[in-house]
């Protein structure tokens, strides 16, 4: 049966403190994402973009302290994250396997609900930072470093209605490809029940084995797996579009096999594309990359 992917854009940049990530859906889409999908053969729908919430204070969240245990726009990301939610759920209702397109990351915290609203799933999370802050242990406030905590209700996320995953265990997250944590982060994150692997880890072992092990923990007695894909995870050569870039990422060959691997595993029940932020890519080559990695996480093969 030929897969459905059905892109839903989420232009936003509440979660980011670095403006212009919300018009990363457009960059993905002018990159060629439908068209490559196609060609790729995979059938594609594509339900526009979310209508994200004009905030009262465009500029900053000045009520916002650094380190005062709040987060920016929270209210925002929560109206972002409900409407990303019920899309992706949607999505898989109707036999179509949803493919997010950010946005910063906290759009993640919709997306892992949505997916988890009618199922177990695992989560396998691509990128370069744990994103497992919450608005306690947080020193820039941002939510974008939080999601993973919120999906799973740790620290000040225990019972956030809107932000905790139902049908997502701990034990079926996988971290792949860290390489910059803060202190509390790494605290809250051994204190958890979640896998991590580091660039040491890769480094030591290869992506391949690493990759193998990431899918089959986060598949593991679940009914699919959401990958989210930060373009952070990739080295800054090769992904410069991103807000929050840290050198010593996977290589362009690397995160080819990384998602080809997870097309093969054939356990991706949604995807989602994040930090694309086009004003500060070159010639729109990050939104390139996450159109390609898209395609082979979807199943494209070169023969
Ligand atoms: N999705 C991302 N790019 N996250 C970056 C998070 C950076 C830092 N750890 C913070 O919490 O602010
Ligand atoms: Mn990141
Ligand atoms: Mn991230």
């Amino acid at each position: 049966m030929t897969r459905t992917a059905r892109l839903i854009g989420a232009p936003t940049d509440y979660g980011a403190n670095r403006r212009g990530v919300d018009m990363g859906p457009s960059a993905i889409r002018y990159a060629g994402l439908a068209a490559q999908l196609a060609k790729a053969g995979i059938d594609v729908e594509d339900a526009g973009d979310l209508n994200v919430p004009l905030a009262d204070e465009r500029a900053q969240d000045d009520s916002v302290e650094l380190g005062d245990g709040q987060a920016r726009f929270i209210d925002e990301v929560e109206e972002v994250s409900t409407l990303l939610a019920d899309e992706v759920a949607s999505a898989l209702r109707d036999g179509s396997t949803p493919v997010a397109l950010g946005g910063d990351h906290s759009i993640a915290i919709g997306s892992v609900r949505g997916s988890a609203r009618d199922a177990d799933i695992g989560v396998v999370w691509f990128d370069a930072h744990g994103d497992f802050n919450t608005p306690s242990t947080s020193p820039s406030g941002n939510v974008h470093g939080m999601p993973l905590a919120a999906a799973l209700g740790i620290g000040d996320f225990e019972g956030v209605e809107w932000a905790n995953a139902r049908g997502l265990n701990p034990e079926n997250v996988v971290l792949v490809g860290l390489r910059d944590l803060d202190e509390t982060e790494k605290r809250v994150i051994r204190e958890s029940d979640v896998t991590a692997y580091t660039m040491s880890d890769i480094d030591e072992r290869g992506i391949t084995p690493v990759v193998e092990d990431a899918l089959a923990v986060a598949g593991e007695d679940t009914d699919g797996v959401h990958v989210s894909l930060d373009l952070d995870w990739l080295d800054p050569k090769e992904a410069p579009g991103v807000g929050t870039p840290v050198r010593g990422g996977v290589s362009y060959r690397e995160a080819h096999a990384a998602l080809e691997m997870v097309a093969t595993s054939g356990v991706l029940r949604s995807l989602e594309l994040v930090e694309v932020n086009p004003i500060l890519d070159q010639h729109n080559e990050t939104a390139e990359l996450a159109t390609e990695l898209a395609a082979s996480a979807l199943g494209k093969r070169i023969l």
